[in-house]
């Protein structure tokens, strides 16, 4: 029989997933406070419109953060049949929420997708946005065995792996790895507010891989924080030690000479290589260790398709590429990950056919 999930909040989340579970073969019924946003979400392929009388298998509450639990309860009252889950980011304030209302909590288990774009709304959607990335299931001790099964079997439909852990252990987890983050990327994003022209000009890759979720959403994130705010909280004093000490190691090398400041100023480099290379990759595979081989791509039209096409005859396989190309340059540069055993190879096949290659 046909699993019919109803989705309620068809934005960026709740669309996506309409889209990835209708592709494979779900019935999906929409509903939203926004009609523009339900019908957008129809018309990008997520499913149909809801009407009165559908008795869904399945709930999933893709709804801002600070109404999920009332959402939750609401569709544990209105289905008494189905089994209820939430996407939101946070999942202890909203379980607490849900037990207190009263409400057949056996049929909740929340759950978190670890999947998502700087971009809100229907329109951001996308069918993919789940493939190979986490997804927590966050099962609690009133909750049915039965509700565990069909969250999961969701979120492994649509090709994300499933972490199951307690509502606090999440909150704790997401708090270093998505909120504290989302934090960082802010403070410095909003201190280029200021900065003349000539300044900005000059940010390159690692300024946008540092500042990229600084455009997310202020409503959505606000509440995030505000719903994890201990777990939050304690992350960011650790980071204001480490800010504390390296402004301490930076002030001593201003003041006299600093006498151990470029020994702190090491360790916190070389841990962050460390923290950096437990980052997992797709599919909760080990980080892969890629290689970069930088090729300075003359800004003209079919440079960087020619690089590429002789990157192919070389015979090499290309694991990832970025183009740093500054405003107004005449030339950008290409960074070809690839194999390590692939590094030598290229770099002299490239200056071979005239390319000029860097370390
Ligand atoms: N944005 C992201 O990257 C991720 C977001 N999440 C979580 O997913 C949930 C949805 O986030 P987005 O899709 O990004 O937000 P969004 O802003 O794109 O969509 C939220 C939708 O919920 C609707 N809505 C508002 N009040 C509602 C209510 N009372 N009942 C039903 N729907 C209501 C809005 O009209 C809107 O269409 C949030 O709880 C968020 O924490 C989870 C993973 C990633
Ligand atoms: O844009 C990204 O890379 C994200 O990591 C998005 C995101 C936002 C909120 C979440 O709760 C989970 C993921």
């Amino acid at each position: 029989m046909t699993t019919h999930v109803r989705v309620v909040g068809t934005g960026l989340i709740g669309t996506s997933l309409g889209i990835a579970l209708s592709n494979k073969g779900f019935q999906v019924s929409l509903e939203d406070p926004s009609p523009t946003a339900v019908r957008l979400a129809r018309d990008l392929g997520a499913g149909r419109l809801a009407v009165e009388g559908d008795a869904p298998d399945v709930v999933v509450v893709a709804a801002p953060p600070d109404v999920a639990s009332r959402v939750v309860v609401e569709a544990l009252r209105e289905w008494p049949g189905a089994v209820v889950t939430d996407v939101a980011s946070v999942k202890e304030s909203i379980l607490r929420e849900v037990l207190a209302s009263g409400a057949d909590a056996s049929r909740y288990v929340g759950s978190h997708p670890m999947a998502g774009r700087e971009r809100s709304g229907a329109a951001a959607a996308r069918g993919d946005l789940f493939d190979g990335r986490a997804w927590v299931v966050v099962p609690h001790p009133a909750s049915s065995a039965t509700a565990t099964d069909q969250v999961t079997h969701l979120a492994t439909a649509v090709g994300a792996a499933v972490r199951v852990m307690p509502a606090h252990e999440h909150d704790e987890a997401v708090a270093a790895v998505s909120h504290v983050p989302q934090i960082a990327a802010s403070i410095v994003a909003a201190g280029l507010r200021e900065l003349p022209e000539s300044a900005v000009g000059l940010a390159g890759q690692g300024l946008r891989d540092v500042t990229r979720i600084a455009a997310s959403d202020p409503r959505l994130w606000t509440q995030i924080l505000a719903g994890n705010a201990q777990a939050v909280r304690d992350v960011l004093r650790e980071v204001r030690d480490q800010v504390a000490a390296v402004v301490v190691a930076l002030d001593g090398l201003v003041d006299d000479g600093g006498e151990g400041s470029l020994g702190t100023l090491s360790r916190l480099l070389e841990a962050g290589n460390l923290g950096h290379a437990r980052i997992p990759g797709k599919h909760g595979a080990a980080p892969a260790a890629y290689e970069l081989v930088s090729v300075v791509v003359p800004d003209e039209p079919g440079a960087l398709a020619r690089l590429l096409t002789d990157v192919g005859a070389a015979g090499i396989n290309l694991e990832d590429l970025h183009l740093e190309h500054g405003l107004g340059q005449a030339v950008g540069i290409a960074e070809i990950a690839v194999v390590p055993a692939s590094v030598e190879p290229l770099r002299a096949e490239l200056e071979r056919l005239g390319w000029r290659v860097h370390d």
